[in-house]
């Protein structure tokens, strides 16, 4: 009864409790979740890096794991915090001290060395002589004449305007001639008689007339004077320089195939001979309707520079052909450098001058480093103090990757490429040399809008760790799995590479048919491609280097070979992220890569996971190498595979480029092996029939089928309003990067960061469709002899 009573009281007295201590009860009950929620948020809270928002995956949080013997030995990277979770904000917070440089190695930066200036090309004594500039034109109906005066006044001011410096040849007034008027003999079958130890500079400005003129009498004279077997082959070999600009009229002769400033073209292509090629500047050449004034002043600002270089003792430059070499002359009309002749002219003079190889390094511009290897040199490295190995030979200190004195350094100069420090490169592409001559640019160009004679390609690690077989260094690479060498700080190499760069442009001022406008263009570097050779993220300090490029607001794409999924993960934001897929499977990757790492296929996966992570956060790519014979019969759906896996923006396939070197033929690559373009059509088409099939939604994209390259994109995010939009709004990168406009990646409602659909640019342009060739139709498109439109749609690398 009793406790009846008592049960009966319960619902009551738990009421009567219940009112007494609920305010304390909510309130503690409310405080406790506000805890948790606290404690909550400043676990998941994640730095941000100083520059912008690092930007993050807004719906994936894969986990990849990154195994400790991935580490590089001499690491920057936090392994805990790598190891912890791998998604890329946690890697990207690793960085962020070396971005900052609060972390990592100790960097002691050697004394850059001063410049020394170039020797002179010519007897020219800058110390002794002086500098006569003569000024040629001709005219009809005035227009060129009005110009000639502005050109010679322009020059005139500039010259009395210069302070003599102690060691520069002055510069006397210009002294302007028609050539209607003047004696032909005294100046144009030999230089003119004049003061000793004065040298002259030709300018010559004149118009174009399709008609029966003086002019044709002038082009005439010239001729004659070079086909005369009774006075020498380059009788104006006398003259410190030359240079033409010439006045047309793009209404009535919109483009040069069709005769605009022709008359120019070949007054400069007589001159080239008469002077044995002594081309101070580029062909300038304005439209008297249009752009003449902007173009004519370019034209001049050149000639000062050349005028000043000459003055200073530098002559016309490093002598490529077409700026300075007589022997060179009387191949004009063949023109035409083949892409490799620069390389192999320069290879000629470093033969000539390896015992001199200081002066070379030198001649560079006082920006690269010096091997150890030479005495009494300041060393202008940085001597990275990481932690090295344990090992049982404490002595055993690091070396230099690529010393001065050996035979990779040999080899990999004679390629053409230029080294910086100990391990880095850079050399100039067939491409770049290509758009400043109006012959066309890269697929880059047709892809993505990279303009060629912007680019710059370098790498900051000659090394690598694979042994591909279509390798162009065949022979000649460092490899290794390791960093373990003497490390150049990244702003040593960064001003080493671009001096380079710039001192290679330079050396082409003289090549026949390089545009004025594009040559001042090219001094301006706009893009780093960071894939020449080896490896570039094997670099420890790559991700300063990527900061230092883009604060110049160079944009970068950076290749990577998928060894290295440790330095992977850790990388900066670039504009394009690549990763090498040379194979679809292990035995074929390894048949073909070569790699030093037992582990490689492992390696390889962990990449493609960390890329399809970072999808989110940069433009990402996959690069097809297709090598017929190794990688192609029966990897389509192995392929299609790893897009699944990975995901990326964009695939790129290319046949393989045949380097033609016996350590080619040595591995068993052929010709045999480089698929024609028809074959990587077909492989492209089965491979999107494959991914469609999966519900993957690729397409082709666009193609370059001078360079043997198909571009597949992701319909979903490359495409606006049913047309394709591969190329990148560069602007809107930096913008980006710099925080001065917002990105749309967001994170719990708050925006993080930036997405690679923030700087897509315009619309893929029509002539680069595929099925369309993918050529600019507004450049001259240049077959190489024996190829003619249908081998070259077959069979160009
Ligand atoms: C009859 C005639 C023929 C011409 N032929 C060409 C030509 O073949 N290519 C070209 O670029 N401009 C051509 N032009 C344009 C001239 O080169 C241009 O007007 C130039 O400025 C003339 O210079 P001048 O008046 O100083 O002599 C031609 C002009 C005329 C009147
Ligand atoms: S993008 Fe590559 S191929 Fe094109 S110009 Fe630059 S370096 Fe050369």
């Amino acid at each position: 009864m009793d406790s009846q009573f008592f049960l009966g009281q319960l619902p009551a007295e738990l009421l009567l409790i219940w009112h007494i201590h609920r305010v304390p009860v909510i309130l503690s009950a409310v405080s406790l979740v506000a805890i948790v929620r606290f404690a909550m948020y400043l676990h998941g809270r994640r730095g941000k890096i100083s520059v912008s928002p690092t930007p993050r995956s807004p719906t994936e949080k894969a986990v990849v794991e990154l195994k400790s013997e991935w580490l590089p030995e001499n690491t920057l990277l936090d392994p805990l915090a790598i190891n912890k979770d791998s998604h890329p904000e946690e890697a990207t917070s690793a960085i962020v001290s070396t971005v900052k440089a609060k972390k990592g190695p100790k960097k002691v930066k050697g004394k850059k060395l001063p410049n020394k200036l170039a020797k002179a090309t010519s007897t020219f004594n800058h110390k002794t002589d002086k500098i006569q500039p003569l000024i040629f034109f001709q005219s009809l109906a005035g227009t060129s004449e009005r110009y000639t005066s502005q050109t010679a006044k322009a020059i005139g001011s500039w010259i009395s305007s210069l302070v003599d410096c102690d060691d520069s040849a002055p510069i006397l007034e210009p002294q302007v001639h028609d050539v209607s008027y003047i004696e032909y003999d005294d100046y144009f079958v030999s230089a003119p008689k004049t003061e000793p130890n004065t040298r002259h500079f030709y300018l010559i400005l004149i118009p174009t007339y399709n008609i029966d003129t003086v002019l044709s009498t002038f082009l005439q004279n010239l001729q004659e004077t070079h086909n005369d077997f009774r006075i020498d082959t380059a009788p104006l070999a006398e003259l410190l320089g030359y240079s033409v600009f010439g006045f047309g009229d793009k209404e009535g002769w919109p483009t040069e195939e069709e005769g605009f400033c022709s008359q120019a073209k070949e007054v400069d292509k007589w001159m080239a001979r008469l002077t044995g090629r002594k081309r101070a500047w580029p062909l300038g050449m304005g439209d008297v309707t249009g752009d003449v004034e902007a173009r004519l002043g370019e034209w001049i600002h050149g000639i000062q520079e050349a005028l000043v270089d000459i003055a200073q003792g530098r002559g016309l430059g490093e002598g490529v052909p077409g700026s300075g070499n007589p022997a060179e002359s009387g191949d004009e009309d063949n023109d035409i450098l083949g892409d490799s002749d620069v390389e192999k002219f320069q290879t000629r003079r470093i033969k000539a001058k390896m015992s001199a190889r200081l002066d070379d390094v030198e001649d560079l511009g006082s920006v690269v480093n010096i091997s150890t290897s030479t005495p009494d040199v300041p060393i202008p490295i940085d001597f990275t103090t990481y932690k090295p190995k344990p090992t049982p030979n404490p002595v055993q200190a690091p070396k230099e990757m690529v010393p001065i004195t050996s035979p990779t350094y040999n080899a990999l100069t004679k390629q053409g490429y230029t080294i910086i420090g100990s391990h880095s490169g850079v050399k100039i592409c067939r491409w770049t040399k290509s758009a400043l001559r109006g012959r066309g640019s890269c697929y880059k160009y047709s892809f993505y809008g990279i303009q060629s004679h912007l680019c710059m390609e370098a790498t900051p690690s000659l090394s690598c760790s694979n042994k591909c077989v279509f390798c162009w260094r065949h022979g000649t690479n460092p490899v290794g799995t390791t960093w373990r060498w003497i490390t150049d700080s990244p702003d040593v190499i960064f001003t080493g590479i671009t001096a380079a760069h710039y001192q290679k442009i330079r050396m082409l001022k003289g090549v026949p048919g390089v545009r004025a406008e594009r040559f001042a263009e090219a001094m301006c570097i706009r893009h780093c491609a960071l894939s020449l050779v080896g490896e570039p993220i094997f670099y420890p300090h790559i991700n300063d280097l990527i900061t230092i490029l883009h604060s110049h607001h160079i944009s970068t794409f950076l290749v990577c070979n998928a060894q290295h999924p440790a330095q992977l993960a850790a990388l900066v934001p670039v504009t394009q992220l690549y990763v090498s897929i040379d194979a679809s499977n292990k035995a074929s990757l390894r048949a073909i890569d070569r790699p030093l790492h037992r582990d490689f296929w492992e390696r390889f996966c962990a990449c493609l996971d960390i890329l399809r992570v970072r999808r989110f956060e940069q433009r990402t790519v996959f690069r097809l190498t297709l090598v017929k014979g190794f990688n192609m019969a029966d990897e389509v759906k192995g392929y299609a595979d790893l897009i699944q896996r990975a995901l990326p923006g964009f695939v790129e396939v290319k046949g393989v480029t045949y380097c033609g070197t016996s350590a080619a033929g040595s591995v068993g690559l052929t010709m045999q092996n480089v698929p024609f373009y028809s074959e990587v059509s077909e492989f492209v088409a089965a491979l999107v029939e494959e991914l469609v099939s999966r519900d993957l939604g690729y397409g082709i994209a666009a193609e370059h089928a001078h360079s043997c390259c198909v571009l597949l994109a992701d319909e979903s995010r490359f495409k606006r309003q049913g047309r394709w939009a591969t190329r990148i709004d560069f602007e809107r990168f930096f913008e980006l990067y710099e925080g001065r406009v917002r990105g749309t990646r967001m994170e719990d409602g708050e925006v993080v960061g930036w997405r690679p659909e923030d700087y897509v640019g315009e619309e893929t342009p029509d002539w680069a469709l595929w099925g369309n060739g993918g050529f600019d139709p507004r450049d001259v498109r240049v077959w190489r002899k024996g190829k003619g439109p249908k081998k070259e749609k077959e069979m160009e690398m």
